[in-house]
């Protein structure tokens, strides 16, 4: 760390209370417009997950069944063998009875003498085992020469744009259309008046830089790489031109069409988009579905063949309704939009975004956004975007300006103390809506077991849960029904929770991205928030990378947790491990008699149902299990590639094997490209041409006109527009008509042409790669 470095990381000499977060010196500075309204979030009171369905269905109908056992409850064990050994205590005496209550937060007295009495049998091996904690007056030190400790290669280096990195991106990207207004409002964008109520029902006063620069590029057509930083409003940024845009779409009988496909990668961030979408679109006629894995899959398949406007799905599920639904087709799509792209990517779903982007029209419009960029996804913006508009907001600060970053040192050989520092922390001083970060789904569920055995009110979410568990998780977390949430990355892109105030990480992530979108989770909206981050010796890089990110200078923290607290609690959780091993195994046993249980009920199901169940057609897979899991591993190590520096970047490129396959088509016709493309899939999958190509022909020739985009309104044409819509208004026209201010259908269905784009700002060159 250099010399001011060092000045600015306050020091916290005591974790007893949480020092206030002073409005720093950029937040003073900050343009008012920047600011947005801290006390407001999309999800409404109540339970957001049930209006996401139509109103004739019931969520419990929609969650997959029968898939995975009953989820165990945790809670519920520990209730039981808390019931058990209270009863085994009554014959102790009164002495002992005392010291079962030391759960309470803060009473570390009560705590101290409670271990006195406990069973000393750690295991060895166990990750809550114990160190030493040394002095503190070192801390401040070595803190500093973690920071001095500058060898070039640090990971935000790579994030360093060279010229001809910038030489080629002005070459790729469109850098005439520029927004040219400053929209300081949401009226002066030409949206429309449903639009614009349900803006204002939203609360949204002005709309945020990323809104501002994103919705007239959007209007105009125009494909966009959009980049702001965490909880700054890309969901509306590209929700509402896409809603904009849909209201010029063809209407009537049979020309019900999915226009609009927003793809993320969680089915937590998928509901999320599908509640401020509805919410959005609350006063149009835009009807929203939504398509993730976990919901059942016979709902969404009824439901895709009404054809819903808007498709708001994660990629493998998607690939399972093109490949599998017969009546399901993305011909008629004019809009897509891919969402924490770059997490897509890492997740292992390159070969499924590159099967989806194929089957999609090429004269779509293409929206990509992300908190953060990476190579992987630069290569994803030369496969499936159209000469874009790049809308970077503030590109050099990634982290909200309301985040305090705090960091507690975990030192070398103490490794094992993590735990007990994360305990401490969470019992004296971060007590409500806390989010824990942990690296794994395993370690994710010993924590929430040791933090409900100590009587904190906590739920986890992670991939070993059902989808109805994952729900359930978010929404006690949300409504405050528990205070901790231990989640694994799963829940760090995109989760929008009102009123996170603190993330911790309980180790620092392997990537800065990973790192901003964690802490992104609290400081959302102009609201302020706190990141704690245990930080070990591996992790001096990273540490540099999150402080140089930060929003300022005097929003970096280190926290020392006192060592005796430390201690206590090492001993405490060491006295525990028995305990966590008994809830282990005894939700172990559960699971096995669940499992035998549901075997038994499927063996008698296909008894019962033999010949129905082999009447249904088989579905197809897009891979093997054995494929995606390979098929991540290599994304995952490019992922990491694309954090390294800039010199391997070269060697690492991490799309290419994915990228369809341009040589073998080049110098086709786009008709022709596809078509072959078409016929080399069907022979690798062994499918029947002939009942393909009919299907084909029939989606073919069902598929409906394009929607155009909306006609900028002039100042002449908007004092026209409104003399018509008041005179339509009096003669009785509809809603719609008036708030578009145009004739009835004047520009309903018109397919998007060149010149439409061009004549409010060029659109770019033939799309690439498809
Ligand atoms: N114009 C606005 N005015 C006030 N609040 C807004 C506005 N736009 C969005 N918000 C609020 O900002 C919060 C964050 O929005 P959103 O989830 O879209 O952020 P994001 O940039 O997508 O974050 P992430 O990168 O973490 O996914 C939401 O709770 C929303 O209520």
């Amino acid at each position: 760390m250099n010399g001011t470095m060092v000045d600015y990381v306050m020091t916290i000499d005591s974790d007893d209370e949480i020092i206030p977060i002073k409005a720093s010196k950029n937040l003073s500075k900050e343009p008012e417009e920047a600011r947005l309204d801290p006390g407001f979030v999309f999800d409404v009171s109540g339970d957001p997950y049930f209006d996401l369905v139509p109103q004739d269905t019931h969520f419990e109908d929609l969650v997959k069944k029968g898939s995975k056992p009953q989820p165990i409850s945790v809670d519920e064990i520990i209730e039981r063998r808390r019931l058990g050994s209270k009863k085994r205590k009554r014959d102790d005496d009164e002495e002992d009875e005392h010291n079962d209550s030391s759960d309470e937060p803060g009473d570390d007295e009560d705590l101290e003498s409670a271990f006195e009495g406990l069973d000393e049998s750690g295991l060895d091996d166990d990750p809550l085992a114990s160190s030493g904690e040394e002095n503190d007056a070192t801390e401040d030190k070595e803190i500093s020469d973690l920071s001095d400790d500058d060898d070039g290669s640090s990971s935000e280096a790579s994030d360093v744009e060279t010229q001809a990195q910038k030489d080629r991106k002005a070459a790729f990207f469109d850098t005439e259309t520029a927004p040219t207004e400053v929209h300081d409002s949401f009226l002066s964008m030409n949206l429309s008046r449903p639009i614009l109520k349900a803006i204002t029902t939203l609360g949204f006063s002005k709309p945020t830089p990323i809104q501002a620069a994103t919705i007239p590029v959007a209007l105009l057509g125009k494909d966009i790489v959009g980049n702001a930083v965490t909880g700054s409003g890309k969901t509306a940024a590209f929700t509402v031109p896409m809603l904009e845009r849909l209201l010029y779409r063809e209407k009537g009988k049979n020309s019900a069409a999915t226009r609009c496909l927003v793809l993320v990668p969680t089915r937590e961030l998928a509901v999320q988009c599908f509640d401020v979408g509805t919410k959005l679109s609350a006063h149009t006629d835009i009807r929203f579905c939504l398509a993730v894995g976990g919901l059942s899959l016979k709902s969404q398949e009824s439901e895709l063949r009404t054809r819903p406007d808007v498709l708001i799905a994660t990629p493998g599920r998607l690939i399972d309704h093109i490949r599998n639904s017969p009546s399901f087709t993305l011909d008629a799509l004019d809009i897509l939009v891919l969402d924490e792209a770059d997490r897509m990517l890492s997740d292992g779903f390159a070969d499924e975004l590159a099967e989806i982007i194929k089957s999609c029209p090429v004269s779509r419009q293409t929206m990509l956004f992300s908190a953060t960029m990476t190579d992987s996804v630069d290569e994803l913006v030369k496969m499936s975007l159209n000469k874009p508009v790049r809308l970077f907001v503030d590109p050099k600060r990634t982290t909200a300006r309301g985040l305090v970053q705090e960091f507690v040192r975990v030192r070398a050989g103490k490794e094992n103390e993590r735990s007990a520092l994360l305990v401490a922390l969470c019992k004296r001083t971060f007590r409500t809506n806390v989010i824990i970060f942990l690296r794994s789904k395993k370690l994710a569920h010993q924590m929430r077991i040791v933090f409900s055995i100590l009587g904190m009110r906590c739920e986890e979410l992670h991939g070993d849960l059902t989808q109805e568990q994952r729900l359930k998780a978010l929404q006690l977390f949300r409504d405050g029904s528990v205070d901790y949430l231990m989640a694994t990355d799963l829940a760090s892109r995109g989760l929008d929770i009102k009123g996170v105030e603190t993330v911790i990480n309980y180790d620092m992530p392997g990537q800065l991205a990973q790192y901003l979108h964690r802490v992104g989770r609290t400081a959302r909206a102009g609201a302020k928030g706190r990141s704690v981050t245990l930080v070990g010796e591996a992790d001096r890089k990273m540490l540099k990378a999150a402080i140089k990110r930060g929003a300022g200078e005097d929003q970096v923290r280190h926290r020392i947790v006192p060592s005796e607290i430390v201690q206590k609690w090492v001993d405490k959780l060491e006295e525990m491990t028995g305990e966590i091993a008994e809830v282990l195994k005894e939700e172990k046993e559960e699971k096995h008699f669940q499992h035998a249980e549901m075997e038994l009920k499927k063996g008698q199901n296909m008894i019962e149902h033999e010949a129905e169940i082999y009447s249904r057609p088989a579905r197809t897979w897009f891979q093997t299990g054995k494929e995606k899991t390979k098929s991540e591993a290599l994304s995952k190590e490019q992922y990491e590639a694309g954090f390294k520096a800039e010199s391997k970047k070269s060697a690492a490129r991490p799309i290419d094997q994915n990228k369809p396959k341009r040589d073998k088509l080049s110098g086709l016709s786009r008709k022709a490209k596809r078509r072959k493309m078409i016929m080399e899939e069907d022979k690798e999958m062994g499918d029947d041409k002939a009942l393909n190509a009919a299907i084909r022909l029939a989606k073919k020739a069902n598929r409906p006109s394009k929607i155009g985009v909306p006609e900028p309104l002039s100042a002449k044409n908007r004092k026209a527009a409104k003399k018509r819509s008041k005179a339509r208004t009096k003669s009785g026209g509809s809603t719609f008509e008036s708030d578009l201010g145009q004739k009835p259908n004047a520009r309903e269905g018109i397919r998007a042409k060149k010149g439409d784009a061009i004549s409010m700002g060029k659109k770019g060159g033939k799309r690439k790669g498809k």
